[in-house]
């Protein structure tokens, strides 16, 4: 559809862009990345022909775009520049109509039905209808640029150029705008080429991401293949640390500061807990980086209190989540900053205890309740309704773990505890064989991630074999209370 040969130019003789070639499918959507002063710019004005190139070609539908007459070419691509230009004492809706020059044989005088209908929608896709009749320069930032988004998809083009198309735009905005463009390369097959700002956005709206560095393309290939560590750190000359996006697999991007709060150096001890007959509280004063199967605030956040509260065994509720949000908020806990899980156990039989390790020391806490314990292995022979009878585990850390000790943390962890359901010869009544854990175990591994870096955590780690002996320990006690208490055994 469109195919960028080799092309070069600059201003005077200053070269800009230098050999960049690409090409773009019929419905693609491309982004285009680059620090400042890059040539992204230039790029998208050698493309539109607004600059004279002074190498290479342009091909639109296999045709060097010198073969277009203008206004043949304004029908082909639509433009929407960096900075606009266009005198401001015009309205919205004559701001709008510009974008319908190509489809006119004279200024106005051959309004047609069919542009009267493209100004409409493109006014309605951008959500700018109210400001129709108001001067363009009353309008705030982010409004302009709306109506000039507007002004190039009234000009109803297959191809789209765009020069940072959310420049001023709100976070609603930019999704509304973004999601329209995206809309239009699906249903009406425009091809779209956007510089962009924000890697972010780039990665979640386009299908292929180029990245410029000096003029020239340093990568060009999907988002997964250019949002990447080594790269954006190495183009932009910015530490940065990439993250998976929570709803599609497409890469994003945050920034490392290299200025750091002051925060005083704390270290974390059996001290931070709290243990009552309502729950087993612990509190730090900084958010400890954490991962856990909680209730409320599951998976991986930054934390500082975590709450096992206590339930009577017959607890039952149509929405537990929002019933243990106000439980916590009655305790004055927020939800920005707690973790909540539950427990049908006695809180104050909570087993807590402090383990040395050569980086910092690591402390364990377990709440276990075995009448609904369960064999994994055997779990689909019968069906099982869940229950509160858990086993709750925590693990504290006084280090900074990478993601893969997170996770090996927990598969540590768990290999203890079911090794401690087997030392205490703990079954699953259904089956009658070991139990592995019961129906409704949470974990947690939390980290101050600060101090000693810590890659790993599996058992032949200094970390990982305090944690396989504090949860064994710790569980096999928390069990032997739990039995004691039921009356299981003398
Ligand atoms: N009209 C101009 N005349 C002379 N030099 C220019 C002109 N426009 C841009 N340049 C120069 O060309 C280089 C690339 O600019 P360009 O605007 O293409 O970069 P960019 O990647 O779009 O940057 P930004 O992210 O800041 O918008 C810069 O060094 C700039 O100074």
């Amino acid at each position: 559809m469109l195919e960028i040969k080799n092309v070069s130019g600059g201003y005077d003789e200053k070269l800009v862009v230098q050999n960049v070639s690409f090409q773009v499918k019929k419905g693609e959507m491309l982004g285009i990345l680059g620090p400042n002063g890059s040539g992204k710019s230039t790029l998208l004005k050698l493309i539109s022909g607004i600059l004279p190139m002074k190498s290479g070609e342009v091909l639109i539908e296999d045709k060097t775009l010198q073969s277009f007459a203008s206004k043949e070419l304004a029908k082909k691509m639509a433009v929407l520049p960096q900075l606009h230009s266009q005198a401001f004492s015009h309205t919205v809706r004559d701001t709008v109509s510009l974008g319908r020059y190509p489809h006119q044989s004279g200024w106005f005088s051959s309004w047609s039905n069919e542009d009267e209908a493209a100004v409409q929608a493109a006014m309605k896709l951008t959500a700018i209808q109210r400001y129709e009749h108001q001067l363009l320069e009353l309008l705030s930032g982010g409004e302009q640029q709306r109506v000039f988004v507007a002004q190039a998809l009234a000009q109803q083009a297959p191809i789209l150029l765009l020069d940072e198309p959310t420049n001023h735009l709100d976070i609603a905005h930019q999704k509304q705008l973004l999601d329209t463009i995206k809309t239009q390369t699906i249903e009406n097959e425009i091809t779209v080429i956007s510089i962009f700002h924000d890697i972010n956005l780039a990665s979640l709206y386009c299908d292929r991401l180029l990245l410029m560095d000096q003029g020239q393309i340093k990568v060009i290939g999907e988002p997964q293949e250019v949002v990447k560590k080594s790269l954006v750190e190495a183009v932009y000359e910015a530490r940065v640390s990439t993250t998976s996006h929570p709803e599609r697999p497409k890469p994003q991007v945050t920034i490392l500061p290299d200025v750091m709060e002051r925060y005083k150096e704390r270290i974390i001890t059996a001290e931070n807990f709290k243990v009552t007959e309502h729950y087993v509280l612990f509190q730090a004063e900084i958010q400890l980086k954490t991962w856990s199967s909680a209730v409320i605030n599951a998976g991986s956040g930054w934390y500082k209190n975590f709450v096992n509260r206590r339930v009577d065994a017959s607890y039952a509720c149509d929405n537990v989540q929002e019933e243990m949000l106000v439980y916590l908020a009655n305790y004055g806990f927020s939800e920005a900053d707690t973790v909540g899980m539950m427990t049908a156990v006695r809180t104050t039989d909570a087993v807590i205890k402090e383990y040395k390790t050569p980086f910092g020391n690591i402390i364990i806490m377990v709440t276990a309740g075995v009448g609904n314990a369960v064999d994994v292995s055997r779990a689909y022979e019968v069906e099982m309704l869940p229950a509160i009878g858990t086993i709750n585990t925590w693990v504290i850390v006084n280090g900074e773990l990478s993601d893969e000790a997170f996770i090996q943390s927990v598969i540590t962890a768990t290999e203890a505890k079911t090794k401690a359901l087997a030392f205490e010869q703990v079954k699953d009544p259904r089956t009658g064989t070991i139990a592995t854990g019961t129906s409704t175990d949470s974990v947690l591994i939390a980290a101050t991630q600060k101090g000693t870096h810590i890659p790993y955590a599996g058992p032949i780690t200094e970390i990982g074999k305090k944690i396989g002996l504090g949860v064994y320990e710790c569980t096999v006690e928390a069990i032997q209370v739990y039995k004691k208490a039921k009356g299981w055994e003398s």
